[in-house]
């Protein structure tokens, strides 16, 4: 199993106004098959330390570990599912699926059984020979996600996948993601500026603050599934976690506004 282990890291980047703290003291260990939401308002690092875990960019200080073995670069054990739905438009929704296994030479029928599995598992049945463009953005996501699916990493990394879709579509895509989770007991690690959407997900909240991105509360959300948004509980942590949000929030409008006098 793959626990994830994220010790004392920073990330510093270079710019030409000097150098930008990312984040900082992030000290987090994700058990295998939690589902972990990081919040936060925009510029606050979530999706620095998502692809630090994901290896695309490695800490300037400090480790990641899963199951111990340091991460220096992207590797088959961590999905990743971004927002914009980076499907191939020239394959069909079935090559689209098919198209890392094809990458990792599994055999013919290997390949059509998984994708079959797949298209089951994610209601897309009916959609397999289609292209993306002719998709609406919810069903390109789910495409996105079986393409992740397809590869059978134990993580699965989410940066704000459902942020362009709307409402009732964004719900419907969070049920069929607790559905896989629960069924298939991926760990999660999922990036979203929504109160709501990471209280009705996540086993655990990570809200960080604004630059540089440390851990303001670690959150354990102790309510059975399905959760009831419109329940006293969950109204309560909305309340509570929303007013952590907002504190960052006003940093961050207030280190612009500064930004904008010396401009
Ligand atoms: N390549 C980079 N070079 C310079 N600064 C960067 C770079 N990437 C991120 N930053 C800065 O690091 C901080 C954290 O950015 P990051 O994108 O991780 O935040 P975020 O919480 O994911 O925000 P958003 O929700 O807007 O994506 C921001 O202040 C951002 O400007």
């Amino acid at each position: 199993m793959s626990q994830i282990l994220i010790n004392n890291v920073q990330k510093v980047f270079t710019t030409p106004g000097g150098p930008v703290v990312a984040m900082k003291d992030i000290q987090l260990t994700i058990q295998p098959g939690e589902f972990v939401c990081l919040l936060g308002p925009s510029g606050c690092g979530k999706s620095t330390l998502l692809n630090a875990v994901a290896g695309f960019q490695p800490p300037s200080a400090g480790e990641i570990t899963i199951e111990g073995k340091k991460i220096l670069s992207p590797g088959p054990d961590r999905g990743m599912v971004f927002q914009e739905y980076a499907l191939f438009p020239w394959m069909t929704v079935a090559q689209n699926i098919a198209f890392g296994l094809e990458v990792q030479k599994k055999s013919r029928s290997d390949i059509a059984q998984t994708v079959n599995q797949l298209l089951d598992l994610l209601h897309l049945k009916d959609f397999r020979d289609r292209y993306p463009k002719d998709l609406s953005g919810g069903m390109r996501q789910r495409v996105a996600i079986a393409r992740v699916l397809a590869l059978d990493s134990p993580i699965m990394l989410m940066d704000e996948p459902f942020g362009a879709l709307d409402a009732l579509t964004r719900r419907n895509l969070q049920d069929e993601l607790l559905r896989i989770w629960e069924k298939l007991g991926k760990t999660i690690l999922f990036v979203t500026h929504s109160i709501e959407e990471s209280i009705y997900l996540a086993d655990r909240i990570v809200v960080m603050t604004y630059r540089p991105g440390t851990v303001k509360r670690d959150q354990i959300v102790d309510m059975p599934r399905p959760r009831d948004p419109s329940s006293a509980a969950f109204n309560a942590l909305k309340r509570e976690l929303g007013a952590l949000v907002m504190e960052e929030q006003q940093r961050h409008a207030n280190a612009e506004m500064k930004l904008a006098a010396v401009d």
